[in-house]
């Protein structure tokens, strides 16, 4: 059956969650998706081959419903939400073809859990101040579900945050489908600082299993990391909010103790003895929390909050200590 497909969504990135989120909107039947990607030869591979070569490459693309672009400008041109899907670290280069002109009336969706580095700025905060999009045009999508499970379609749950409601909502209902259920919240804040500093917690969760920590020794810091979530998230925007809800809590366990965890995978690489910059190497796919730890470290010497486990991490990470001293340290702050 020919469906006509009424509405664009541009989709900027070429990683696994990009291609996730590619395959999850194709499910809506009036949407054509607008994806732009980095890599030439990617490009052309999935414009022959209807798969992306380099992320989930059993994901089909279908060419009726996706339309890879070389260009940026061409992606968001007649698109009415923009999503952006690259770590943080990366996001301005791609971005700066881009003006408040041609954003201008589009909402603009983060899929990223991470902040934009050097700025120390959630990626909602960078876009207003860049791009001039007000708060009220954006949303994040959050929430526990790894782009792997996407693949093989099983059951997840999103959150969509945004100030704005019917934006929230909005967008929820273009993430909804067979195997996803999207449900909207205001609180973006909130979420968008505890998607970032779950990564942190998975980063220290790898590098006690490398070091040789066990299950028991996890559970106490994930319970205690909640604890520096809220106390971190309460000093930066103070209001209610049900931290033990999925978009929170949710996100901290699957990020903390899935098989497909980068963020875990990587800190178990340096609790095995990896240097930063080799097991940045053997890993293909971006760990969020390296960057987060010295973006959210740096913020709390404002803030001045207790927040030991990001201390930690920040240590070993950037002043070189050892894995095992500064964990046998980090006990004595755990309960
Ligand atoms: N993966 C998930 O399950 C998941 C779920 C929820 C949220 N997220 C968030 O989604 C965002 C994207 O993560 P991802 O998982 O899709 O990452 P990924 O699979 O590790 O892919 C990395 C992406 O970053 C690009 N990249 C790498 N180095 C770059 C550089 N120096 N300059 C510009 N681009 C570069 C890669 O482009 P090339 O391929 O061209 O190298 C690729 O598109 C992150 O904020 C992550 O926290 C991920
Ligand atoms: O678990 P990670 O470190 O791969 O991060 C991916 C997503 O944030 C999970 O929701």
């Amino acid at each position: 059956m020919n469906q006509t497909l009424t509405e664009k969504i541009a989709v900027i990135g070429g990683g696994s969650w990009a291609t996730a989120l590619v395959k999850i909107l194709c499910e809506q039947p009036h949407i054509q998706v607008r994806w732009w990607l980095r890599s030439a030869e990617d490009i052309a591979h999935i414009r022959t081959y209807h798969h992306n070569p380099s992320y989930l490459s059993d994901v089909y693309l279908s060419p009726k419903k996706v339309k890879v672009c070389d260009k940026i400008k061409e992606a968001i041109k007649g698109a009415q939400y923009v999503v952006l899907a690259i770590p943080a670290a990366f996001i301005e280069e791609p971005l700066r073809e881009l003006s408040p002109e041609l954003l201008k009336g589009k909402r603009i969706v983060s899929a990223i859990k991470g902040m934009v580095p050097h700025k120390n700025k959630l990626v909602t905060d960078w876009i207003e101040e860049t791009y001039g999009i007000p708060l009220d045009d954006m949303c994040v999508i959050a929430g526990p579900c790894h782009a792997e499970e996407v693949a093989l379609e099983k059951q997840s749950y999103l959150t969509i945050a945004s100030t704005n409601l019917a934006c929230s909502e909005d967008f929820s209902k273009l993430m909804t489908c067979r195997y996803v259920t999207a449900n909207p919240l205001t609180d973006l804040y909130g979420v968008e600082y505890a998607a970032v500093m779950k990564n942190i917690v998975a980063l220290a969760c790898g590098i006690t299993h490398g070091i040789g920590y066990g299950d028991n020794f996890q559970a106490v810091m994930v319970a205690n990391a909640m604890q520096e979530i809220r106390r971190f998230v309460t000093a930066v925007d103070p209001r209610e909010r049900d931290l033990s809800s999925s978009a929170y809590l949710g996100d901290l366990l699957v990020t903390a103790y899935s098989q497909f965890s980068r963020n875990r995978l990587f800190g178990n690489m340096i609790g095995r003895g990896y240097s930063v910059k080799a097991a940045q190497l053997e890993m293909k796919m971006i760990a969020e929390g390296y960057y987060a730890a010295k973006s959210i470290f740096t913020m709390n010497e404002k803030y001045q909050v207790s927040m030991p486990i990001t201390e930690a991490v920040y240590r070993i990470l950037y002043e070189g200590a050892a894995p095992a001293f500064v964990m046998e340290q980090l006990k004595k702050h755990l309960k």
